[in-house]
């Protein structure tokens, strides 16, 4: 087969989040909104809910101040050509890349890999059962607000885990509600979009999750989204700290909330990798 090589891609994902992983070390791909929505289409590209450019921080511009230059940078830009702050997913699986190909090492006496993402400094920790755990940082509460899913105006709390989340509680119906609209939301307090949660109880500790990401649609799961389901949960029931194991369609993570931060936990898998053609790439910066 004539195939143009161009750029280098792997596939992987978190509990069914999927990303393609575009290794950019010299900080040369010029990766345009247009070319994230062709690359995440299911049928136009090869697919995904967002890309994940292996970066390093000295190269991103709008980077936050501090993370030092060298550390490698998650630049996150959703399916729909939209940058987020923050992908609890995508960070965990961004480690296993960086691991898995070299560009960083672990050891079991140094088992945590700093990441610089457009929310700060993460330390993600990959565990000997295959596991991948990140620090998320601490998940904030600013209030109550409420959105319209599916026709139904729902309550939630209002939680920032470096992106912006609405997590609200249901208490039943969680499989019926139909996500595949853009929910309605308070455009005042989340003046640039929001992820909203749908979380039940599923038992002592345990929550099932459902979730529409801002800039992607239903996802089958939505890391930064567990830890504001698990917050919303332990809030309902009285609880500022606590664990919850979250159930997505996609798999199962576990979520501490302590007073200081809060640590997701949870697989991260790759699934293959290749190479662009080049043509093809190219064609996408035309007008
Ligand atoms: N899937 C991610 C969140 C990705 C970003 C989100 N859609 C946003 O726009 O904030 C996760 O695993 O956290």
């Amino acid at each position: 087969m004539q195939l143009n090589r161009g750029p280098e891609f792997a596939k992987g994902n978190g509990t069914e989040n999927d990303f393609l992983i575009l290794p950019d070390p010299a900080g040369e791909l010029n990766l345009t909104p247009a070319r994230v929505r062709a690359l995440c289409d299911r049928r136009r590209g090869l697919g995904a809910d967002g890309v994940l450019r292996v970066v390093r921080t000295g190269d991103i511009d709008d980077a936050p101040a501090g993370i030092p230059a060298r550390t490698w940078f998650m630049d996150y830009r959703n399916a729909d050509g939209s940058i987020a702050e923050m992908c609890g997913n995508g960070v965990r699986v961004f480690a296993r890349y960086l691991v898995g190909t070299g560009l960083a090492e672990t050891s079991s006496e140094q088992p945590e890999l700093p990441i610089g993402t457009r929310a700060g400094l993460r330390t993600v920790s990959t565990h000997p059962d295959g596991q991948v755990s990140v620090d998320m940082g601490p998940a904030t509460v600013h209030g109550e607000s409420s959105a319209t899913v599916d026709g139904s105006s729902r309550k939630g709390l209002a939680v920032d885990v470096g992106n912006p989340h609405l997590a609200c509680v249901v208490q039943e119906g969680l499989e019926r509600v139909d996500l595949s609209a853009v929910p309605h939301y308070d455009a005042e307090l989340f003046t640039n979009g929001v992820n909203i949660e749908l979380v039940q109880d599923d038992g002592p500790g345990r929550v099932r999750m459902r979730v529409h990401e801002r800039g992607v649609g239903e996802t089958r799961s939505c890391g930064t989204g567990t830890v504001a389901a698990a917050v919303a949960s332990l809030h309902a029931d009285g609880h500022p700290t606590g664990r919850r194991i979250v159930e997505v369609p996609g798999g199962t993570v576990e979520v501490e909330v302590t007073a200081r931060t809060s640590v997701l936990t949870g697989p991260a898998v790759l699934v293959g990798h290749g190479r662009l053609d080049a043509d093809w790439w190219q064609r996408l910066d035309q007008p």
